[in-house]
């Protein structure tokens, strides 16, 4: 029994400590000017991100004075920033490599966040305990490794029933959360833009609504002091009910008001897409894994200066440049926000307009990490996705990133296996000249050759076909510009008016 508790992350060569070097600084205070001031849409959230864990404290005990949606959501999820952490999994299938992949994800998705990690153990059965997630012999083991780490958090490498985080946080006596409850911590932490930050807030009071109970007997424990310590107290439980109550209608109203603004937000992203759409250049997609190299890729690609960084979900909002193929011809390259195992259905309903960037796209660009221990797992995870968005349809071009740090026998694996698929490294630019000309193919031919002479007032045109064509020659002559390009049907269309006589045969 004792041996199902590995404790992978203490060897002296990796001192846990060191991995809050990496860890995100998340500036809350100049991150998002907007959301308060331009419409009061966050009028009712001020930001307390950089507040000390015992003024959140202090924050809670005042709560009648604040309104009780800042009490909930703010103050509740700031309360989730996690410190010293112990991860525990159960592993049900797969082999003892898996399970361990498994809990370095969780591991790197908790050093994302933010925390440090303390120890990490998984237990095989053959599923988890319905009442505690792991059994309630290794829970009481758990909650040693607790003591004697002096955790203030356990993580469980799952989604848990708001029942099973009640119940184990009840044995191990500090926070328990899991992996879907990590995940939208750190979507939290790295949403940037307006839409991103009101994404995922609407994933986040999903998720909470269903657990509020089980969290406000929780904090009222931890709240400890004033209650008396125990379990909250019977004195506490009577208003608690009813302030979940208000909570509860609270959420709800919030929810609603942050769909709507989404809807908004929508509709301003169709509006552009469209735009796109009309001017008929093709949309390719960098999809994959988070942290496969995407951002990377598309500055090499591009030189975009997108935020790259060795912490999963680095990227939030998706970014859109526009690129040329060697030959001239335009098209749109955009980067997403990455994915990943079992992203949690909460973001994948929050992010449906983000992601459906991916699935209105002429192409999919599918990087996938050759140096991970597991691409293949990425790969079908990341397709998975693509089918819960209707993406599955998009013409793929799978890229493999990172040959540089590959190991050569996988990556000899991954050609015989996806014969197609380019081999590139982002960060030496090996095979990115193979990857542009594979880019190049696969994107739609602009198909008809113009011989114009456009008058001098419509510039509108002349430029229309810089930006979506390719001119071969061109000259200004008294009649206009004389242009000699390859140009997409539709421009052909409004440019037929001024062909010259010679291609008019
Ligand atoms: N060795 C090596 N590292 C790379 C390569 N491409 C990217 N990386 C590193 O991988 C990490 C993640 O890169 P990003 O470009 O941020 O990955 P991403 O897919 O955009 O990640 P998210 O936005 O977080 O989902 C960074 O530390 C990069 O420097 C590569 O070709 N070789
Ligand atoms: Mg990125």
């Amino acid at each position: 029994m004792t041996t199902a508790f590995n404790h992978p992350y203490t060897d002296e060569s990796a001192p846990a400590t060191a991995v809050s070097e990496d860890a995100i600084v998340v500036d809350d205070s100049g991150l998002d000017p907007d959301l308060a001031s331009q419409d009061g849409f966050g009028d009712d959230l001020p930001d307390q991100g950089d507040l000390e864990l015992a003024e959140r404290h202090a924050l809670r005990r005042v709560a009648g004075l604040s309104t009780e949606l800042d009490d909930v959501t703010e103050v509740e999820y700031r309360r989730l920033r996690l410190e010293r952490v112990v991860l525990i999994g159960v592993w049900t299938k797969g082999t003892q490599d898996d399970a361990d992949n498994s809990l370095i994800e969780l591991k790197q998705l908790a050093e994302t966040a933010g925390a440090v990690v303390l120890e990490g153990a998984t237990q095989r059965r053959s599923k988890p305990d319905p009442a505690t997630y792991v059994g309630s012999g290794k829970a009481a083991e758990l909650r040693d490794i607790v003591d004697g780490t002096g955790a203030d958090t356990v993580i469980c490498d799952g989604e848990l029933t708001p029942g099973q985080l009640r119940q184990l946080e009840d044995v191990v006596k500090v926070k328990v959360i899991d992996r879907t409850a990590l995940i939208l911590d750190i979507f939290a932490q790295h949403a940037r833009s307006r839409e991103g930050k009101a994404q995922v807030e609407l994933a986040q009071l999903t998720y909470l609504l269903p657990r509020l109970r089980g969290w406000g007997a929780s904090l009222s424990r931890q709240g400890g002091g004033a209650g008396g310590g125990g379990n909250g107290g019977v004195g506490l439980r009577g208003p608690g009910e009813t302030k979940i109550e208000t909570d509860r209608r609270r959420i709800n109203s919030r929810m609603a008001k942050l769909r709507r603004h989404l809807a908004q937000m929508e509709t301003a992203r169709d509006v552009k897409r469209d735009r796109r759409r009309t001017r008929q250049v093709p949309a390719v997609a960098i999809a994959g894994y988070t942290n496969a190299g995407k951002s990377s890729l598309l500055n090499r690609l591009t030189g975009a200066g997108v935020l790259v960084e060795n912490a999963l979900f680095a990227t939030l909002d998706p970014t859109v440049r526009h690129a040329r193929t060697p030959d001239g011809r335009s098209f749109t390259l955009s980067d997403t926000v990455g994915f990943v195992r079992h992203l949690p259905h909460q973001l994948v309903e929050a992010f449906r307009s983000t992601l459906e960037e991916v699935a209105d796209a002429d192409l999919i660009l599918h990087v996938v990490d050759g140096s991970h221990p597991d691409p293949e797992q990425q790969l079908g995870s990341v397709r998975e996705v693509f089918g819960e968005i209707d993406a599955q349809d998009v013409p793929e071009l799978l890229v493999i990133n990172k040959t540089d740090a590959a190991d050569p026998v996988r990556l000899k694996q991954l050609r015989t296996r996806y014969p197609d698929a380019v081999e590139v490294s982002a960060r030496t630019g090996e095979g990115v000249e193979r990857l542009i000309d594979a880019l190049s193919a696969a994107l739609p031919l602009l198909d008809r050759e113009m011989r114009v002479v456009v008058p001098y007032e419509r510039g509108d045109l002349v430029s229309r076909v810089y930006d979506e064509g390719r001119i071969v020659a061109e000259d200004h002559t008294e009649a206009g510009t004389v242009l000699h390009a390859w140009v997409p049907e539709l421009l052909a269309g409004q440019l037929a008016e001024f062909t010259t006589a010679a291609d008019r045969s």
